[in-house]
């Protein structure tokens, strides 16, 4: 530790921006420190896109499934969710407050022949000037912000009418203490230390409550939960350790 303030303004939490700038050249290493989030993807993307489908009336099996859906990815990192939903044709906004990360992100979008608006903005930033998605992505990202009603307000605003947003975190219970910080961190070493801090954990009414303020409705739940014998991912009914909630912005009346 410095000693120095822990500094904070509006969502961003100094500390908490600069330990994922550090770790930004891995982003896109499946074994690096963000192995984790690669791991999660496939369960996370196929969710995403069953439910994008669902709502939008969409062919899951079309390679432009996404085709004129503005989506928006907060706390886009280095893009592990923007790249897939601009390969299937949405027209993707990724802001992350990292310049380090959106460089990255830049990057590696030139390099697999995307087109992504990649913005170091932060989500009170894109809510004041106005911005609406039909989508928006909310990703392992709320357990790192130093002001999460204002965080979930700020998101849930810019929800279009009829719009979906997906929120995935880590409860704060003792088993995802457990689990998600002392064995993730300390026994399997999957992320670095200090990644996960338990007082910074969410608990579902704490995303639920702001998100109904923000005019949505929760529509599913799911936990997400790991299978060591197959080494990947999977929903679950578990909603203890990590999990995701999907809500929905009514159509105006
Ligand atoms: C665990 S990563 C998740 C990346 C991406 N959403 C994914 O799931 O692949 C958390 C990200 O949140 C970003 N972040 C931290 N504070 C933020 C804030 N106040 N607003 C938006 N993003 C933030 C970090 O820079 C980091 O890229
Ligand atoms: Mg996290």
């Amino acid at each position: 530790m410095t000693g120095k303030a822990h500094q904070t303004a509006g969502t961003i939490d100094e500390d908490e921006v600069a330990r994922f700038s550090a770790m930004a050249s891995e982003w896109w290493d499946p074994t690096g420190k963000f192995k984790p989030l690669h791991k999660f993807n496939p369960v996370r993307l196929a969710y995403i896109k069953q439910e994008v489908c669902k709502k939008f009336g969409r062919d899951p099996k079309a390679s432009d499934a996404f085709k004129g859906l503005r989506f928006l990815d907060i706390g886009c990192g280095g893009g592990l969710l923007s790249e897939p939903m601009a390969r299937l044709g949405a027209e993707v906004v990724g802001a992350d407050p990292s310049e380090t990360n959106i460089k990255i992100a830049t990057l590696h979008m030139r390099e697999s022949g995307l087109k992504i608006d990649y913005r170091a903005e932060t989500a009170e930033d894109l809510a004041a000037a106005g911005e609406t998605f039909d989508v928006v992505l909310n990703m392992e990202v709320v357990e790192h912000v130093a002001d999460v009603p204002l965080f979930l307000e700020s998101t849930g605003n810019m929800v279009r009418p009829g719009g979906l947003m997906f929120v995935a975190t880590i409860n704060r219970t003792l088993k995802a203490y457990a689990l998600a910080i002392v064995g993730a961190e300390y026994v399997l070493r999957w992320l670095p230390k200090g990644t996960h801090s338990y007082e910074k954990l969410v608990k579902p009414s704490e995303i639920e409550g702001p998100l109904n303020a923000a005019g949505l409705r929760i529509i599913d739940r799911s936990g997400v939960s790991y299978n060591p014998v197959t080494d990947t991912w999977a929903r679950s009914r578990d909603m203890d350790v990590n999990y995701m909630l999907l809500s929905e912005k009514p159509d105006a009346a």
